[in-house]
């Protein structure tokens, strides 16, 4: 089954372009890191997909699980269900800081169950037990009666994906969910990440900065570089002379943050890519 269809996804913030004619399909049970320089259009992208985004300014379509989800800048009628099947985790973790970890995670029940027990916070036991067991898959059961406050960046980022599990998300949209953890809490984001994607199938689509942990957990990585793909296939098949084309300047530090730079080519097969797209592509 297709997880996401975008076609023809174009987004203009006035008169800066920030996606160029996006079309790609991600399989369900894929791991897919979208990689590209600040300012290429991984949030824009990632945010369309989770239907946070459409709006003036967007042409083009997105389908989840083969419904559609917004066409033309529209929302469908159906967004809303969809966003249910959609687990986002942001780089600011987004918990409400002062609540305790198992309440968070408790927030991910709030588009299944009424609005009065939503406000008054009435979850059933079941839905305790379900919340600790997230919180158990994510190896941070310990701390659900701590204040999220408390946590640790790495704990806090995994307190946000135990709150995606229990929603019940088939699709885990990932913006930069690394970005502002040390080298060990990043690598166990993504190995809980990854572990998600093998053992229970969920499809993960997870922007990254650093190419190492793309090439490290992702089978496949599409490239983004001002707006347009520029390059979709195996994350194997990335050799530095292309990432250095891609990041410029930045390319010492992203490309290989905590391991020598292996500047030998490697050939990459080429690649799904749409005819008057930049030389980059090129195999
Ligand atoms: N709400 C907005 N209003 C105006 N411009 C925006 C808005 N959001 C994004 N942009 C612009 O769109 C382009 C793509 O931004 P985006 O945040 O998607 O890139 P990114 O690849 O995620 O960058 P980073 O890695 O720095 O987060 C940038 O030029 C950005 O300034």
């Amino acid at each position: 089954m297709v997880a996401i269809t975008i076609d023809g996804l174009s987004k203009r913030f006035g008169r800066m372009r920030a996606l160029t004619d996006i079309s790609l399909e991600i399989q369900s049970g894929e791991m897919v890191a979208l990689i590209g320089a600040s300012g290429s259009g991984k949030s824009t992208l990632i945010r369309h997909m989770a239907g946070l985004e459409c709006g003036g300014g967007t042409s083009g379509s997105i389908a989840i699980h083969g419904e559609e989800m917004q066409k033309d800048g529209k929302l469908s009628r159906n967004a809303r269900v969809l966003r249910r099947e959609i687990g986002v985790v942001f780089q600011q973790f987004n918990l409400v800081t002062r609540l305790p970890v198992l309440t968070n995670v408790l927030i991910g029940f709030l588009g299944q169950i009424s609005q009065l027990r939503g406000t008054f916070g009435l979850f059933s036991a079941e839905e305790k037990q379900a919340a600790m067991r997230a919180l158990a898959r994510v190896g941070i059961a310990d701390t659900a009666r701590q204040r999220a406050s408390t946590l640790s960046g790495g704990q806090k980022q995994r307190a946000a994906i135990a709150r995606a599990l229990v929603q019940g998300a088939r699709l885990m949209l990932a913006d930069e969910p690394i970005a502002s953890l040390d080298p060990a809490s990043s690598k166990r984001v993504l190995e809980i990440l990854s572990g998600l994607n093998k053992e229970d199938g969920l499809t993960v689509v997870v922007a990254l900065h650093q190419v190492e942990y793309a090439r490290r957990y992702c089978p496949r990585a599409i490239a983004l570089k001002d707006g347009q793909i520029v390059y979709d296939g195996p994350s194997s098949a990335l050799d530095n002379t292309f990432l250095k084309e891609l990041y410029g300047e930045a390319s010492e530090e992203l490309i290989l943050p905590d391991a020598p730079v292996n500047d030998t080519p490697v050939k990459r097969p080429a690649v799904a890519i749409r005819s008057g797209a930049p030389a980059l592509v090129t195999a």
